[in-house]
């Protein structure tokens, strides 16, 4: 998306280049320099999240009911909110986009209004652990779980099963760990050589590495779905897999 500028003025550099050059090694935060960034580095840096964004439309048409709410938490600039909005046929029906990061809501509101689709969509600036939830269809976590506090993601996904309607979904989208050690290793080096052949420097990816470390805990798919039976959802299904990133549909019975 290309912004107005005042003639002169230098347009906005999009590509990420955060952790080209030599950094404090500081936790990764969803601030203004990541926003502004944010299509380029979420595209070069998950594996399958060009297609994943597509499918959750497709998924959405699928089970959303009339009247009903749609959730998008942690919905960052709205690829994933954008997608459920065109995936959803009732205008009866609610759209809520909820991120903790200003930067985020603040550029997501800009790109819901480029967007013709006249189902309204609202933004909530606030953490997805407090936001109310009701009346639920389809709810969507799309890269998000993985950076809420691990003790706190359990009350969370029951929170979330029970405010959703018998035949509504969970769309879960992690980053994953693997048991075997082995596997692990493997799936980190295909995840690295995709970044790197995105054009990210052994720098980049190794600055990055350290620090998402702390702040994004993945788990293991087994570890998922145990907590997902637990929360009230009555079936989860992976329908996308590539290297250690995947997408789940949690589904509760009618
Ligand atoms: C990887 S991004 C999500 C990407 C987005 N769903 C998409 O499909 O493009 C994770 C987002 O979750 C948000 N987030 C993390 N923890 C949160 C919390 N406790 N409450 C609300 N938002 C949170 C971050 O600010 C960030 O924008
Ligand atoms: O695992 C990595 O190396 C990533 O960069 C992944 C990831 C993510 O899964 O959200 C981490 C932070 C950014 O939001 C973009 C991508």
């Amino acid at each position: 998306m290309s912004e107005s500028k005042p003639p002169g003025q230098a347009p906005e550099q999009t590509t990420d280049r955060l952790f080209a050059t030599q950094r404090r090694p500081d936790d990764f935060r969803f601030d203004a320099s990541v926003a502004r960034v944010f299509p380029d580095m979420i595209r070069r840096s998950v594996p399958g999240y060009t297609t994943i964004i597509p499918m959750i439309e497709v998924i959405t048409e699928q089970y959303v009911q009339a009247g009903s709410n749609c959730y998008d938490l942690g919905c960052s600039l709205g690829a994933s909110t954008l997608a459920m909005r065109h995936g959803i046929p009732y205008q009866d029906c609610r759209l809520f986009g909820v991120d903790n990061s200003s930067a985020m809501i603040e550029r997501c509101e800009h790109y819901i209004a480029l967007d013709d689709n006249p189902l309204p969509v609202t933004l909530r600036c606030e953490d997805l652990l407090q936001t109310e939830l009701s009346n639920a269809s389809v709810t969507t976590l799309n890269f998000t779980l993985q950076f809420v506090a691990p003790e706190a993601r359990a009350q969370l996904l029951a929170r979330i099963a029970e405010a959703t309607r018998p035949g509504g979904v969970l769309i879960l989208s992690e980053k994953i760990h693997f048991e075997s050690e082995q596997e692990q290793n493997i799936q980190t080096r295909l995840h690295h050589e995709f970044k790197r052949a995105n054009g990210y420097s052994d720098l980049e990816i190794s600055q990055k590495r350290t620090a998402i470390e702390r702040v994004l805990i993945p788990e293991s798919l087994a570890a998922h779905k145990e907590r997902l039976l637990a929360a009230g959802f009555n079936d989860v299904v992976v329908w996308y897999q590539c290297f250690n990133f995947v997408s789940m549909l949690a589904i509760k019975s009618d």
